[in-house]
């Protein structure tokens, strides 16, 4: 039977702990999750593509998108604003497809006063030395840059019991699978299904 409505999945956790990384993973197992791309005002990085990785924005472009309502959340994060385009993800799980959004911790708990429906997934390194070296071996960023994005980490994980889930990323292929068991759960869920099911028999 075809869902009445997508889930929208939101998988946060420190910069740097993994999380494109297990998406990718994930979107090579063609699990039918669909990814929002986010808006940035952040340089792309070597690699990057606009409309592909981020939408690149200038400051301007997103305080107007802002203005005009066409963002779910946004923040700002070490001097930039992300956030994520409303029209995709409305139209998606209008249209009964699971949506996932990357994002960091406050645009996280904004995005859970509006959709508590959502499914919140919190994505752990296995120790703070570790996600230090996994974003120095990235290569992207700066001492400095680095050292601001441990400090916002240490931020992000006190908030954790803002969250549904928190699934070590110890190995991606490990997190991966926590994820898809999270999913399939949570599309289960009598809450989600009784409406749906109920209807079959007043027909
Ligand atoms: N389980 C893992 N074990 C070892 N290295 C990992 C693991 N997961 C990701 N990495 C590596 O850690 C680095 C950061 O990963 P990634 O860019 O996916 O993090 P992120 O959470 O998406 O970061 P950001 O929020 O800044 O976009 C990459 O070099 C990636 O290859
Ligand atoms: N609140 C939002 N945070 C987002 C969004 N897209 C990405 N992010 C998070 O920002 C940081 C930094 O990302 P980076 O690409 O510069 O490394 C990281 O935690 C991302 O998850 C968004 O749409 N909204």
């Amino acid at each position: 039977m075809k869902r009445e409505k997508g889930l929208l999945i939101v998988l946060s956790g420190p910069s740097g702990v993994g999380k494109g990384t297990v998406c990718s993973a994930l979107r090579e197992q063609d699990t039918h999750i669909r990814y929002s791309v986010s808006a940035t005002t952040r340089h792309p990085r070597a690699g990057e593509v606009d409309g592909v990785n981020y939408f690149f924005k200038s400051k301007e472009e997103f305080e107007r998108l802002i203005q005009d309502g066409e963002m779910i959340e946004y923040a700002q994060y070490v001097g930039n604003y992300y956030g994520t385009p409303r029209a995709y993800v409305e139209e998606m799980i209008e249209k009964g497809h699971d949506v996932i959004l990357e994002i960091e911790v406050q645009g996280a708990i904004q995005v859970k006063e509006t959709f508590p429906e959502g499914v919140f997934i919190f994505l752990m390194p296995p120790s703070l030395k570790e996600l230090r070296n996994r974003l120095a071996g990235r290569g992207t960023e700066s001492v400095d840059l680095i050292d601001s994005r441990m400090t916002v980490a240490r931020e992000e994980i006190e908030l954790m019991d803002k969250y549904d889930y928190v699934v070590e990323n110890d190995e991606v292929h490990l997190a991966v699978d926590r994820i898809k068991s999270i999913v399939t759960a949570e599309n289960c869920k009598k809450d989600r299904l009784i409406h749906q099911y109920q209807s079959l028999v007043k027909e």
